[in-house]
């Protein structure tokens, strides 16, 4: 099995297969990573402990999510995953290879779309992605048929002949998914691959992803701050906080940790009244960003505080509201996160 993994993916001859340590439907088995930062000179040093002793299992065929605000170590996370970077401490194994020891490896199993679209910025959309085709050893004639199809998979078709340097920044993401995506690697490892993408290109992107699941049985690590879209696509999720691993589950079980609680938004075209008791309560736990309050509460609590607020002076101010069960960003919250890194929608 691993052995056609490496044959599918490609590139250069392929390691020595390793002991298979994990369970078989094991993909990544991380123990104890552990990575930190030190910039600075001596004098005005700076230490940040990016990962902090992280423990994960990721199945074979999953579709894993790590959420968490910004500079919670998810970017660095991935990159030790992948052997672009080397932890302090921990393991990495991979498919039943040591990434630490080998991290030649990684490469050869794991198509990784970072931030940057970097050295493929001269190329137009069909060459990067011929060439990133050859790269993983096809075939000329498989590359040109890899690079036709992933071009109308993801609706390129009419960019495919400009540079990605000319695309706008939405575009260039899309032709990024697409270079990951073709030839077909056992593991997509992808770090806000829907960035700046309308949602007509963020459907495509989902529907190619669930299709190389469904189809090769690919397993998909995904880095997103999108709660939204991380709530759709997810079989399980990760949530990191300041460099630890602060709860691991399905969107479903992480949930479940809000208990009975339901969201109630209101968002205002004027100022609310704070006189206005049932007002006055809202304004006493809700996050506020800009005119909108988001509040979790017991059902009966909220249904008696919409009902006051919609019944009273301060319903002529009140622009919308939304009485909803529990999202996984109220979940994030609940686990203790910091709300100004997630995004809605
Ligand atoms: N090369 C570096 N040198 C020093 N500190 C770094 C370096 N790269 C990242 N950091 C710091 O490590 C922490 C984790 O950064 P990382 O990029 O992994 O977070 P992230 O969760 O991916 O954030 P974002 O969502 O903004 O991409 C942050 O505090 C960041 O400032």
């Amino acid at each position: 099995m691993l052995g056609a993994a490496f044959t599918k993916g490609g590139g250069a001859a392929a390691p020595e297969p390793g002991a298979a340590r994990g369970p078989a439907d094991s993909c990544y088995r991380v123990a104890g990573l552990t990575k930190t930062y030190r910039t600075g000179r001596r004098t005005a040093r700076t230490t940040v402990h990016a990962n902090v002793d992280i423990d994960l299992d990721i199945r074979r065929g999953e579709i894993f999510g790590l959420l968490g605000p910004n500079g919670a170590g998810k970017s660095t996370l991935v990159r030790q995953l992948t052997g672009l970077l080397r932890p302090d401490a921990g393991s990495v194994d991979l498919l039943g290879y040591d990434v630490v020891r080998r991290p030649d490896v990684a490469p050869r199993l794991v198509a990784y779309l970072g931030q940057e679209a970097g050295a493929l910025d001269e190329l137009t959309v069909a060459l990067a992605i011929e060439t990133t085709a050859r790269l993983r050893a096809l075939s000329p004639e498989a590359a040109r048929a890899a690079r036709s199809a992933v071009v109308a998979e993801l609706g390129l078709t009419d960019l495919a002949e400009r540079p990605l340097k000319r695309l706008s920044g939405g575009q260039r993401r899309l032709a990024c998914v697409a270079t990951a995506l073709v030839g077909d690697r056992p593991v997509l490892v992808l770090d806000e691959p829907t960035t700046g993408m309308d949602p007509v290109a963020r459907r495509a992107v989902w529907a190619a992803i669930d299709r190389r699941r469904a189809e090769h049985g690919t397993t998909v690590l995904l880095v997103t701050h999108n709660v939204i879209e991380a709530e759709t696509v997810l079989d399980r999720v990760a949530v990191l906080d300041e460099g630890r691993v602060i709860a691991c589950d399905t969107p479903g079980g992480l949930k479940a940790a809000v208990g009975d609680e339901v969201r109630l938004e209101l968002v205002w075209r004027g100022e609310p009244p704070l006189d206005d008791p049932a007002v006055a309560r809202l304004a006493r736990d809700a996050v506020r960003i800009g005119r909108r309050w988001t509040t979790r509460m017991d059902p009966a609590t909220a249904r008696e505080l919409l009902a006051a607020v919609t019944s009273g002076p301060a319903f002529a101010v009140l622009d919308d509201f939304t009485l909803s069960t529990p999202s996984l960003e109220d979940a994030y919250l609940a686990l203790g996160g910091r709300h100004e890194g997630l995004v809605k929608g």
